[in-house]
């Protein structure tokens, strides 16, 4: 039989291939502080990096069902929110069964769904039209007193719903710019997304780092990632020594800034797009 060639494929199906090589690509960099990676598991005892990928090849039907709900509805508005909100849900089941039961990906469901939907509308304006759709409230969302829910209501802290109903700044701000500059500088491609993960980090309020360690974790997290990016970045020795000390700190305090690994994903997503432009 021929093979399927690219040009082949349709929109919906290339943008769930791009959003799940942007999670597998997430995953499999290393050394991520405290995550999952190729050397382990790092503050995680229930995932691995195997569980990692069979998640993010779970999710593939999801992404091309919210691309297509997009081209279907055709515009920003609440019949494609909630389109977006059940079919994220099912994913949401589809992972579970997958991981039996761990939590993978839920923050990355969230983000790249809407990158994903606002993508096939229209990617010039990718993070705008997401940030729009993030906007509209779904009537049928469940409001569970997630572990996300519980940090805001204590600490204040604007969580992943707010990152996207503001565009996505740490990705916009913060990742994109720091991949672009570390490739620039020669830094090469898994030390420039390890920067762009580190850039990330220096700002978030990571609902799982704070949930797991507090504030002390959230200020270990953030100074830690700005010591290593003013040392010189992941290809500088200096800057892989204070990433080396930021590992095994957010391990003592078993700390996984998870937020931050979806934030990196939805960069590398909205990278490879750009490409394909
Ligand atoms: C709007 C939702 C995102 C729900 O948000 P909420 O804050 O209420 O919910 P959480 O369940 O806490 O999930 C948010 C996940 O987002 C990631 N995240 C954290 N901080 C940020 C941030 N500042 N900006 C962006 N993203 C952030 C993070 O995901 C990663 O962590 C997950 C592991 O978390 P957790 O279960 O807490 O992990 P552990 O500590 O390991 O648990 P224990 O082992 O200790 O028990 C992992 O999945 C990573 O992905 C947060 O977890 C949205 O989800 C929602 O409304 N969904 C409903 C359906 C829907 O609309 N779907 C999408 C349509 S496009
Ligand atoms: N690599 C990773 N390790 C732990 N939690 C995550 N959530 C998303 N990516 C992750």
């Amino acid at each position: 039989m021929r093979a399927l060639k690219q040009h082949e494929l349709s929109l919906a199906d290339r943008l769930a291939d791009m959003a799940v090589d942007a999670l597998i690509d997430e995953a499999d960099l290393s050394p991520k502080p405290a995550l999952v990676d190729r050397r382990g598991n790092g503050a995680h005892s229930d995932l691995h990096l195997g569980l990692m990928h069979a998640s993010a090849l779970s999710l593939w039907p999801m992404f091309k069902e919210m691309a297509e709900a997009a081209l279907d509805i055709g515009e920003v508005g609440l019949p494609l929110r909630e389109a977006l909100g059940r079919i994220g849900r099912e994913g949401e089941q589809a992972m579970l069964a997958t991981t039996q039961g761990v939590n993978t990906h839920r923050g990355a469901i969230w983000a790249l769904g809407l990158l994903t939907a606002a993508a096939a509308l229209e990617p010039r304006t990718i993070t705008l039209t997401a940030a729009k759709l993030a906007l509209l409230n779904d009537r049928f969302s469940p409001q569970p007193m997630s572990h996300g829910a519980q940090v805001a209501q204590r600490y204040g802290a604007r969580g992943a719903r707010e990152e996207a109903q503001l565009g996505f700044p740490s990705v916009t701000q913060r990742g994109l710019p720091q991949l672009h500059k570390s490739r620039r500088e020669n830094a090469g491609e898994q030390n420039a997304r390890l920067d762009a993960l580190l850039a990330i980090m220096t700002d978030l309020a990571d609902t799982c780092v704070l949930y797991r360690a507090g504030t002390e974790g959230l200020a270990t997290m953030q100074q830690g990632a700005q010591a290593v990016l003013d040392a010189g970045g992941s290809a500088n020795l200096a800057g892989r020594r204070q990433l080396h000390e930021l590992d095994l700190q957010l391990l003592a305090l078993n700390a996984s800034p998870g937020g931050a690994a979806d934030l990196l994903a939805a960069c590398l997503f909205i990278d490879r797009l750009d490409g394909a432009l």
